[in-house]
């Protein structure tokens, strides 16, 4: 295991939403306050409920964090150490990444998710989440057929194919750009796309590199931190039914949320409703996708498991050890999505051109991160690469139309 337990470089400051003009701004004052407006829409919490829940809205933009009631959750006391620094401070004056979190801890803590009674368990964003995988539908069932051709190509072949599971890997990076909370499940399906329009847009691509570390044995483990559910879920459980059923890992983690939190990332039920929303279609490739997943689950080929960690504002390099621990047993440690990326670098402004690798030092395992760039977080460019999207597409950091699959391999 590496000894670095920090990023080996000095962090620059942190994002906030006070930086005006910014996509962090925009999401603080106007993007975080339409979530909760929309949680109030999509369910029928009481009264009360939702003149708390417009409370949180209406004080984002100039308001002061509001302290968390005992709602009895396992990681209450936590989050009492944690936003003890940022006691009596303004929403737009703490680091983004931390107010992000909190604001959807507190979502939960206003809805009442944690206590016994009427309200306890409720997703307050389950109706997003089961229109998205509705929305996706067609897709869905043209990449289940394509995953069966490929493990059918593998298995005559005898070996795994590199280029089928390269090709895997741009599905699960794109199917990444179907976040909830960026744009609702109706707005634009954005399942629909061609992966190959898409290899222009992806700025940083080990994809082969990853290929190669994972040919290198049979026995891989590999551990997933998931992001989101609906489609970006379903090609994340395309991806892993073909490591398993190709050769490329005996056995894969899924590292799910523990609670729900912005708005559409995956929790170990979300992983069963999507296999009963498949199972419920007739489609053969998709009934014998299901079968495989379950098969894999039942047999602890496939393992879903979920921690407190993965819905802390806390950096990736503070993970607690036990886990850390627990991670440097893997092969391959995929992280996917932008509010994961954006973990793993700090949430601070790197220079675009800080190599990846002196950030992501810490970790105790090669790490790969497939994510759609959505946020003003990104290191491991080249500088031509930026100075032709400053021209190309001035949104580049924040439209999700650019992705990246950066590997860090430390030998270790
Ligand atoms: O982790 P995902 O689902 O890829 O993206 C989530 C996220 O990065 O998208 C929003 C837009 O930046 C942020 O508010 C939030 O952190």
């Amino acid at each position: 295991m590496n000894n670095f337990q920090l990023p080996n470089l000095p962090l620059p400051s942190p994002l906030v939403g006070s930086e005006i003009g910014s996509f962090t701004e925009f999401t603080v004052t106007q993007r975080m306050p339409n979530i909760a407006r929309r949680v109030i829409k999509e369910n029928k919490f009481t009264t009360e409920i939702n003149q708390n829940l417009e409370k949180l809205a209406a004080e984002l933009p100039n308001g002061y964090l509001q302290p968390l009631k005992n709602d009895t959750g396992a990681d209450f006391h936590d989050w009492e150490k944690y936003l003890e620094p940022y006691k009596n401070q303004r929403w737009v004056d703490v680091p983004w990444f931390f107010a992000e979190t909190y604001f959807y801890r507190l979502i939960l803590n206003i809805t009442n998710y944690f206590q016994h009674g009427e309200w306890q368990g409720v997703d307050p964003f389950l109706l997003q989440k089961e229109q998205g995988l509705e929305a996706a539908i067609d897709a869905i069932i043209s990449l289940c057929t394509q995953v069966q051709q490929w493990l059918n190509e593998s298995k005559k072949a005898g070996k795994p194919s590199k280029s089928s599971l390269i090709a895997l890997l741009y599905f699960a990076l794109w199917g990444n750009r179907v976040d909830l909370s960026l744009w609702s499940a109706f707005e634009d399906n954005r399942s629909n796309f061609d992966i190959q329009t898409q290899l222009n847009n992806i700025l940083v691509d080990d994809s082969f590199a990853v290929s190669k570390l994972l040919a290198k044995s049979e026995n891989n483990r590999i551990d997933f931190v998931v992001d989101n559910a609906g489609f970006e879920l379903i090609c994340d459980l395309c991806l892993v039914d073909f490591l398993l059923g190709s050769g490329f890992a005996n056995q894969v983690y899924l590292h799910l949320k523990p609670h729900p939190t912005f708005v559409s990332d995956a929790m170990i039920k979300d992983v069963y409703a999507t296999k009963d929303f498949l199972a419920a279609g007739s489609h053969p490739d998709v009934k014998s996708f299901v079968q495989r997943l379950s098969k894999n689950l039942d047999s602890g080929k496939l393992i879903l498991t979920e921690d407190y960690c993965w819905t802390s504002p806390l950096p990736f390099w503070q993970i607690p050890q036990s886990l850390k621990d627990e991670l440097a047993k893997s092969n391959l440690i995929v992280v996917k999505g932008d509010a994961n990326y954006r973990r793993l670098l700090g949430d601070v402004y790197w220079d675009y051109t800080t190599n990846f690798a002196d950030i992501v030092a810490y970790l105790p395992a090669p790490m790969l991160a497939l994510r759609t760039l959505k946020s003003e977080v990104a290191a491991g460019l080249k500088a031509e690469v930026l100075e032709e999207l400053a021209i190309l597409d001035p949104q580049w950091l924040t439209n999700g139309q650019w992705g990246v699959i950066q590997l860090v391999d430390l030998g270790i």
